[in-house]
């Protein structure tokens, strides 16, 4: 008999539209029926007889309003087979809810960092859930580098025993690609930083927001998930040092359009920065660092020789190391860390593993 799952996806933007067409065309031996999806903040897509979505005209379907959170609950476990929800915003409040869909069963596969980054005791109350009899299983893969394998080899070392001293990388696919088109070895390079920023908004890889990639929280929230994952108890993102570059008198502009219309009054500030540091030989890089011996978790930019692994980076690529007790010469893995297809990838491959696990 083919095994089946129920999919409740939330949101079709630059991840979600990718998803939903790597779904539409995955060739798997289990049946992923789509009982809900929610097209937008406001609508979604469902019956109630969970009859599956046609994936194939979401964009016009006929749509009702989406449902309120605990009426979802209602909605997915009243189906008699197992759901997965698919995040695939980067909304606070459906993170604040992953504690409550996990203890009624509900798996989750997401890319939204929010629940995995915010205050220790959700993370805590996520996992412990998660382990608890008939908790839903949780896979957040393309939290950190979209969908490079980071979180899995992480937790499969630190799960058998290994110890890990430090992780150094670059997290930030909006901020890679920002630094390596504007901060490069050509000293004729006259890149405006604010014409760059504009372009990696284009290209899908900040958040909604481009200012919560430039004001480094985005990197704080990746660094609190990998240390938390190796052992180290961040209580927040906001709990340790993060560089913003977010000009000061930007700092209370209210919208991003705003913003953005802004941003090039400030060029000639990072602008001289960069020529300082091409002055040594070096180039700017933005990064994050937890290292266990020091006791350091950090987040900021700085200059790198024309020579090291991080000057050479290309596009959105995010690069991380990891030196442990059993790579006392750094595990590295590097790629593409931000984009739609890459980030949707790592988060089927996350329903997969969930399905392979649940189906019936
Ligand atoms: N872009 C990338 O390269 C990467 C993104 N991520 C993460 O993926 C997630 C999605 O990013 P991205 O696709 O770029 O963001 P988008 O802004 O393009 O898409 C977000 C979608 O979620 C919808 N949405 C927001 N709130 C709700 C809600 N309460 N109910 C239903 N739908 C809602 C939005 O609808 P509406 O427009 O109506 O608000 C929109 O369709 C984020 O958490 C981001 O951090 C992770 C790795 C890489
Ligand atoms: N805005 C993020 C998207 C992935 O997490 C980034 O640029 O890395
Ligand atoms: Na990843």
């Amino acid at each position: 008999m083919v095994k089946s799952v129920n999919v409740a996806i939330i949101g079709s933007g630059v991840v979600g539209s990718a998803f939903i067409n790597q779904l539409k065309n995955l060739k798997s031996s289990i049946n992923f029926n789509v009982v809900y999806l929610a097209r937008s903040s406001k609508e979604a897509i469902f019956s109630n007889d969970y009859k599956p979505v046609d994936l194939s005209n979401y964009k016009t379907s006929p749509a009702q309003a989406v449902l309120p959170l605990g009426d979802l609950i209602k909605f997915l476990t009243g189906a008699s087979r197992p759901t997965i929800l698919i995040d695939n915003t980067s909304n606070g409040d459906i993170a604040a809810y992953y504690p409550t869909f996990i203890k009624q069963g509900i798996s989750i596969a997401t890319p939204n960092k929010k629940a995995f980054s915010s205050d220790l005791k959700t993370w805590n109350e996520i996992f412990e859930s998660s382990e608890a009899p008939n908790g839903g299983l949780v896979y957040h893969e393309a939290t950190v580098g979209a969908g490079l394998p980071i979180i899995g080899p992480l937790a499969d070392l630190v799960s058998t025993g290994d110890k890990v001293e430090k992780i150094e990388g670059i997290f930030s696919g909006t901020l890679s690609y920002i630094f390596n088109e504007f901060s490069t070895t050509d000293a004729g390079s006259n890149t405006k930083f604010s014409d760059v920023v504009k372009v990696a908004k284009e290209l899908g890889y900040t958040e909604p927001d481009p200012r919560d990639d430039l004001n480094g929280l985005d990197v704080a929230r990746k660094v609190t998930i990998l240390a938390r994952i190796a052992g180290f108890e961040v209580e927040s993102p906001t709990s340790f040092p993060v560089e913003s570059l977010i000009p000061k008198a930007l700092e209370s502009v209210e919208s991003a359009d705003e913003f953005l219309s802004k941003l090039p009054d400030y060029d000639a500030d990072i602008q001289k920065i960069k020529e300082e540091a091409l002055a040594e030989n070096k180039v700017l890089r933005f990064v994050g660092q937890v290292d266990f011996k020091n006791n350091k978790v950090s987040v900021e930019i700085g200059k790198y020789g024309f020579d090291h692994p991080f000057a050479s980076l290309k596009g959105s690529d995010n690069v991380v190391s990891i030196k442990s007790e059993r790579y006392p010469n750094p595990l590295v893995i590097q790629g593409a860390g931000a984009g739609a297809e890459v980030t949707a990838h790592g988060v089927l491959a996350d329903a997969l593993k969930i399905a392979q696990r649940i189906a019936n």
